[in-house]
C-alpha cells in the first residue's frame, strides 16, 4: 500500500517478518475495511453513490479534517451497502484481505443497526455474514467472529435494536462473541448504555466498548464501571490518568490500540505523541489493531511496523505483541494455544542461524 499516513520506518527485514507473522486482529470495522477494490465493486452495483471509485480520488476522499468528518465519510460508504449480497461480498473480501496478511483470527466490528435502518432484511443480513464467515474459514483458513456495536450517536433506539439483534435466538448469528459501542464520544455519555450492555452480557456476550478515543479518561472509567468493559477500544486518553493506567494493568484489561487511526481522525496530533509507550511502561496488555484500514491508508502489517518503531521492538517483541492479541481474544483455549504455538514456531525459524 502506498501513501502511508504514518511512516513506519522499520527495517526491511522486520517488514518481511511482520508480513509472515501469524496474527490476530481484535479491532477492525466491517464497513471500515472496504478496500478501494471493494468500494469500486459496490459503487459499480449502485452508480448513484457519491463515493469515488478511482483509487487516487479515494485517497483524497479518505482524508479527514476531524472525527466528525470521518464519521460523515464513513456513513457514505455505509450507504453503498444495500442488499444481503453486498454484505456477503464485503465480508468475504475483507476476510481475503485479512488472510493475505496472515491474520488467523479476527473479531470484526459490525453495526447491524446501520444496515437494518437502511432497509436490509435482518435475517438476510445475518445469513450473509454467516455465509461469508464459513466460506472464509474453509477457503482462507481465517476464523472470523463478530462484535455488534451500538452507533451511540444514533441514540437509544439504536441501542435497543442492536441488543435485540444480538440476543434474539431467531436472529443472533452463530459467530457473535461480543458487544460494543462506537461513533463519536462527545455528547454521548457511556452510562446511558448500561441496560443494553447488561442484557448483552447476560446473553453471554463480552463487553468491548470504544472509550477514551476522542474524550478523556473519565469515559474509560465509565466504560469499566457501567459497561463492564473487558477490553477497551482505543483507550488513548487513559495516559492522562495514572490511576487508570494502574487499574488497567492490575486488572489486565487490554487496550485495542490503533495508532494510525488516531492520527487520521486527529484524536492524537502526531504519531510520536502517541501514548502507546506509556501503556507498555505501565504494564498494560497492549494489542495492535487497524480500525478502518483502507480509510486510514494502513493495514494490520503496517500497524505492527509502526508499533515496532514506537516501542523499539525486534522480532521477539513483535511476536509478543501478536501473542497479546491472541491471549486477549475471545477464541477458546485450544484455538489460542494453536495460534500462539504457530507464532513461536514461525519466530524461532526466522531467528534460527
Ligand atoms: N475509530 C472509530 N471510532 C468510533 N467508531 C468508529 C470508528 N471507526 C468506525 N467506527 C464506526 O462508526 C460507527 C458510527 C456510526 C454513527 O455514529 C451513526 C450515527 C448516526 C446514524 C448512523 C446510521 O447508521 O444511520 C450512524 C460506529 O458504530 C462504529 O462501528
Ligand atoms: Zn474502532
Amino acid at each position: 500500500m502506498t501513501d502511508r499516513l504514518v511512516d513506519a520506518r522499520a527495517p526491511r527485514d522486520l517488514h518481511s517478518f511482520i508480513a509472515g507473522l501469524p496474527k490476530a486482529e481484535l479491532h477492525v470495522h466491517h464497513v471500515g475495511s472496504a478496500s478501494p477494490r471493494i468500494v469500486a465493486e459496490l459503487a459499480a452495483r449502485h452508480p448513484d453513490s457519491k463515493v469515488p471509485t478511482d483509487p487516487e480520488a479515494l485517497v483524497d476522499y479518505f482524508t479527514f479534517t476531524d472525527f466528525a468528518h470521518f464519521i460523515d465519510v464513513y456513513l457514505s460508504v455505509v450507504d453503498l451497502i444495500r442488499t444481503p449480497e453486498d454484505v456477503r461480498l464485503l465480508t468475504y473480501e475483507v476476510a481475503r484481505d485479512l488472510a493475505r496478511q496472515q491474520v488467523r483470527y479476527a473479531e470484526l466490528t459490525i453495526t447491524p443497526f446501520s444496515s437494518t435502518r437502511r432497509g436490509i432484511d435482518e435475517l438476510g443480513f445475518m445469513a450473509a455474514i454467516e455465509d461469508a464467515r464459513k466460506a472464509a474459514e474453509a477457503e482462507f483458513g481465517t476464523v472470523l467472529r463478530w462484535c455488534f456495536d451500538i452507533p451511540g450517536e444514533a441514540g437509544l433506539e439504536s441501542a435497543e435494536e442492536t441488543v435485540r439483534l444480538a440476543t434474539e435466538d431467531r436472529v443472533r448469528p452463530e459467530g457473535l462473541v461480543s458487544f460494543g459501542l462506537g461513533g463519536p464520544e462527545i455528547g454521548v455519555p457511556r452510562p446511558q448504555f448500561k441496560p443494553y450492555f447488561d442484557r448483552a452480557i447476560a446473553a453471554g456476550l463480552h463487553s468491548v466498548p470504544h472509550a477514551g478515543e476522542t474524550t478523556g479518561p473519565e469515559t474509560v472509567w465509565d466504560a469499566l464501571t457501567h459497561l463492564r468493559a473487558e477490553r477497551i477500544g482505543h483507550g488513548t486518553s487513559s495516559a492522562q490518568d495514572p490511576k487508570l493506567l494502574a487499574h488497567l494493568a492490575e486488572h489486565r484489561i487490554p487496550l485495542e490500540v490503533c495508532p494510525t487511526s488516531n492520527i487520521a481522525t486527529r484524536a492524537v496530533r502526531t504519531i510520536d505523541e502517541h501514548p502507546i509507550k506509556e501503556f507498555v511502561r505501565a504494564g498494560i496488555v497492549v494489542t495492535i489493531n487497524s480500525d478502518d484500514p483502507p480509510m486510514f491508508g494502513t493495514d494490520l502489517n503496517n500497524e505492527y511496523a509502526v508499533a515496532a518503531r514506537l516501542l523499539d521492538l525486534d522480532e521477539r517483541g513483535l511476536a509478543g505483541l501478536a501473542k497479546n492479541a491472541v491471549d486477549a481474544s475471545f477464541l477458546d483455549d485450544a484455538g489460542k494455544a494453536r495460534i500462539s504455538a504457530e507464532i513461536d514456531t514461525y519466530t524461532a525459524a526466522w531467528l534460527a542461524p
